[in-house]
């Protein structure tokens, strides 16, 4: 297990209205919530939008609003209106942000990807996600999307290191599958922090569920962000937006609506819990050696 090195920080999530088909707007309502975030009191560390909030949540329009994103530390040469408008909302907030998601074309192979990335205070991308396990689910006469229909999966774990600490970062259906949360941990991540969008079918049974095991089974901090919910959109989004800490409790969490939440991260309740239950120092990898390799 990786030490820890952290300070306290404050953490906002924007909840944004849905996305709408006119992708400007989408970026205006986004700069919006930044700015708003950024100017409350005491002001925040680190700011998350949700996932897919420059185009519609819809497989026929992940290839139509897809961006090229640089690599980490690369330049803007050829990037998308949306990835020059993240680094300027970091810039002039003066804040880490976690850009939500957006989906990616990668030129060379005509991919497209479900994509996180992640500045710092100068602008610059620090770190980039590409969701890791595709929302394929099927419950009859409720939800069903797929997104492998358009999107390709990505093939690697993420995390930043800023002066507040080291992050996970995830994208919605990725929570799903503990094994990226636990790496983290074990690379001494204090919080594993997923731009989200769940659903009105699988939100009242996993939502808050999944981040209070996750957080528990690795006593990390845990957040999902996501967009408001709109009555009229094909897919309608949960919402509820959420932090918990390492003890599993929920610290805060959103309605349905629009919403900018805080929360206060205090890495030395990461030292207490495992200091407490110290099952982290506990793990029996001798017995169950396929998950150490
Ligand atoms: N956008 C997503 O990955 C949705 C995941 C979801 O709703 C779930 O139940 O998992």
């Amino acid at each position: 297990m990786a030490k820890i090195q952290a300070q306290p920080f404050r953490l906002a999530l924007c909840q944004l209205a849905p996305s709408t088909a006119n992708k400007q707007e989408n970026i205006a309502t986004a700069q919006r919530a930044v700015k708003a975030a950024a100017a409350s009191t005491p002001k925040p560390d680190l700011i998350v939008l949700p996932e897919i909030w420059n185009s519609p949540y819809a497989v026929p329009s992940f290839r139509e609003y897809a961006e090229p994103i640089p690599a980490v530390g690369g330049k803007d040469e050829g990037e998308g209106e949306t990835i020059k408008a993240m680094r300027e909302m970091a810039r002039e907030a003066g804040v880490w942000l976690i850009g939500g998601s957006i989906p990616e074309i990668e030129a060379s192979t005509d991919s497209i990807y479900n994509t996180a990335t992640v500045y710092d205070p100068h602008g610059n991308i620090v770190a980039k996600h590409r969701k890791v396990h595709l929302f394929n689910i099927n419950i009859p006469g409720k939800q069903v999307f797929e997104e492998s229909q358009t999107l390709t999966a990505g093939s690697s774990l993420t995390t930043f290191t800023a002066p507040f600490g080291k992050i996970g970062v995830g994208i919605c259906y990725d929570i799903r599958f503990p094994e990226m949360a636990m790496v983290a941990a074990r690379q001494g991540c204090i919080a594993m922090i997923y731009p989200s969008a769940f659903n009105v079918t699988t939100g009242p049974m996993h939502w808050t569920l999944l981040q209070r095991a996750r957080a528990v089974d690795n006593q990390m901090y845990v957040s999902m962000c996501s967009p408001s919910r709109s009555p009229t959109a094909s897919y309608q989004a949960w919402g509820h937006s959420m932090v918990v800490n390492p003890l599993g409790e929920v610290l805060c969490e959103a309605d349905e609506h629009e919403a900018i939440l805080y929360a206060d991260i205090d890495p030395s309740a990461l030292a207490t819990v495992r200091q407490n239950i110290p099952v982290t120092n506990q793990r029996r990898f001798d017995v169950y050696p396929d998950v150490a390799k």
